[in-house]
């Protein structure tokens, strides 16, 4: 595209108020992933000056879309959740005609697959009769049905493991064996897979209160970068700048890089990982207040892991993931089918919590060893990748965890707390957005909504009330003028 797309030119707030300040308020955004590049394009748009400070030598922080392979491969975010036109991504996703593979539709107890999708393997390579699998599906649903009893008994939280052990204490009948047993650990695999962490880290209370989206789960044909590159058209970002410390003083915010640079602006939008805020990689001066600091110890981070493998030919069957199932979640295991949806001859495994973190030991070459040992379980005739990927989003210094989420016992407040501006800073990331932590939409929406607050707050702070009538910083609303539907294949 050589044009910005429609909806992205900039606001030109400044011209319509000649003669008040010409100077346009200035504000730092720290992390170019989505909720930072979303933060800096509304306040861009709204004619702010705005500097953008990226650690990495790339944008898009945990939507990482690689092309090393001939073809984009997700290797962070790959699913638009919630493919419907409350999802605030929707409007940029439409307008750019990016395609969606929709993988599952709503209610799935799988999250972003349908229990259809998958082809089950046992330890022999026999693959599981598809009756075994709907059933004991019914029988995991039922299970987590009746672990909201248990929450109701309870006036303390517990782990979901825990709540499902009593269900399943007090209902023999929901109790599997053999065959029927693997196929509920890898169920539960699953569910570990989308919260980044085990079962028992995972917090009955909270564990069903996500507000999901409807209209299924999209995976994103073309990969997430178009997003990111739309977004961050014409901006005036800064790579390879890792921040280190933060000052504010008089009004103003000053912000400290790894080479010894600064910038100075009124605010700052605090972008970074939850990991990374948790690792104290930034020094505040003066420090974050106590319930600020208490919020970032309190909310949790998994990790979830891609190993991506490119092979000269398909020699697996055409469903949309290939799961190994075995006696405990930890050792079971998915491949996505990117050929089934892309047309490309890759499988992308996943893990997800403790092997996550294993994983993260190993080399390369280790990682690749390990997940084609799985693969060639399920299919003996597997050959060799010709190419492969392997994140490590855990010890990326950028990243620090893949995603937040909500430890056992997590204090009602947490979320408040943790995206609360202190003075002139601004927080923002999936960690900070309370109905859709861990998403890139929900990243986004919260970068948009600390653009919001950093331009009331300057406004007023600023006396510029004028700001408050033409300074449009919302992307979303002016997209939505171009209703172009979404192109959806499957389902
Ligand atoms: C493996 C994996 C799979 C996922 N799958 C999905 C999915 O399918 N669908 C979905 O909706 N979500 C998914 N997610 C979650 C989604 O990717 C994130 O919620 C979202 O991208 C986070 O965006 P963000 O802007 O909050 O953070 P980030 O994207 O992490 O952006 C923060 C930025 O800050 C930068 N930074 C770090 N430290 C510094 C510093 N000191 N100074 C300056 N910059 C710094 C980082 O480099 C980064 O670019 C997945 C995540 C992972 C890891």
């Amino acid at each position: 595209m050589d044009q910005p797309p429609n909806g992205f030119a900039a606001g030109g707030f400044f011209k319509h108020i000649d003669g008040q300040n010409s100077s346009p308020p200035s504000v730092i955004v720290i992390g170019g992933g989505i909720s930072g590049i979303a933060a800096a394009r509304a306040l861009s748009n709204a004619s702010f000056k705005v500097t953008l400070l990226e650690s990495r030598d790339r944008l898009g922080g945990r939507v990482h879309t690689d092309y090393s392979f001939g073809c984009p491969i997700d290797m962070g975010a790959s699913w638009l959740h919630g493919v419907c036109n409350e999802n605030s991504l929707a409007p940029l996703i439409r307008m750019l005609g990016l395609r969606l593979y929709r993988t599952s539709g709503d209610n799935s107890v799988l999250y972003d697959h349908d229990l259809e999708s998958y082809a089950l393997f046992d330890k022999n390579g026999q693959q599981v009769p598809q009756e075994i699998v709907t059933k004991v599906g019914e029988t995991f649903e039922k299970i987590l049905k009746e672990t909201v009893k248990v929450r109701d008994e309870h006036a303390n939280d517990m782990a979901l493991i825990q709540a499902m052990a009593i269900v399943l204490d007090r209902n023999p009948h929901l109790k599997l064996e053999g065959l029927e047993y693997e196929v509920l650990q890898w169920c539960i695999c699953r569910l570990e897979a989308w919260f980044a962490t085990d079962t028992d880290n995972i917090s009955l209370k909270n564990w069903d209160q996500e507000h999901v989206l409807t209209g299924g789960h999209g995976l994103m044909v073309n990969g997430y970068d178009p997003v990111i590159k739309a977004l961050a058209r014409d901006l005036d970002i800064h790579l390879n700048h890792r921040v280190t410390k933060i000052i504010q003083r008089y009004n103003k915010v000053i912000v400290c890089v790894e080479d010894g640079a600064s910038f100075v602006a009124d605010a700052a939008i605090i972008t970074v990982p939850l990991g990374v805020l948790k690792a104290n990689i930034i020094k505040f001066e003066p420090d974050l207040p106590t319930e600020k600091l208490s919020a970032i110890a309190d909310l949790g981070v998994g990790i979830e892991n891609k190993i991506a493998l490119k092979f000269n030919t398909v020699f697996w069957p055409n469903v949309e993931v290939l799961g190994r199932v075995a006696p405990t979640s930890n050792s079971c295991g998915y491949f996505l089918n990117l050929h089934k949806a892309t047309g490309n001859p890759v499988l992308v495994c996943m893990v997800a919590g403790r092997l996550a973190y294993e994983i993260e030991k190993l080399s390369d070459e280790e990682s690749v060893n390990f997940v084609m040992s799985q693969l060639r379980k399920m299919l003996p005739k597997a050959t060799e990748p010709v190419q492969y990927l392997v994140s490590r989003w855990g010890s990326d210094p950028n990243s620090l965890g893949s995603y937040s989420c909500d430890l056992v016992g997590k204090p009602a407040d947490l979320y408040e707390r943790f995206c609360a501006p202190v003075g002139n800073l601004f927080f923002a990331g999936e960690a900070a957005c309370i109905d859709h932590s861990g998403s890139v939409h929900g990243a986004y929406s919260s970068g948009i909504a600390a653009a919001e607050d950093c331009r009331r707050r300057l406004s007023t702070q600023l006396g510029i009330s004028d700001l408050f009538q033409v300074g449009k910083i919302v992307v979303r609303e002016e997209m939505t003028e171009v209703m172009v539907p979404f192109q959806i294949s499957r389902l």
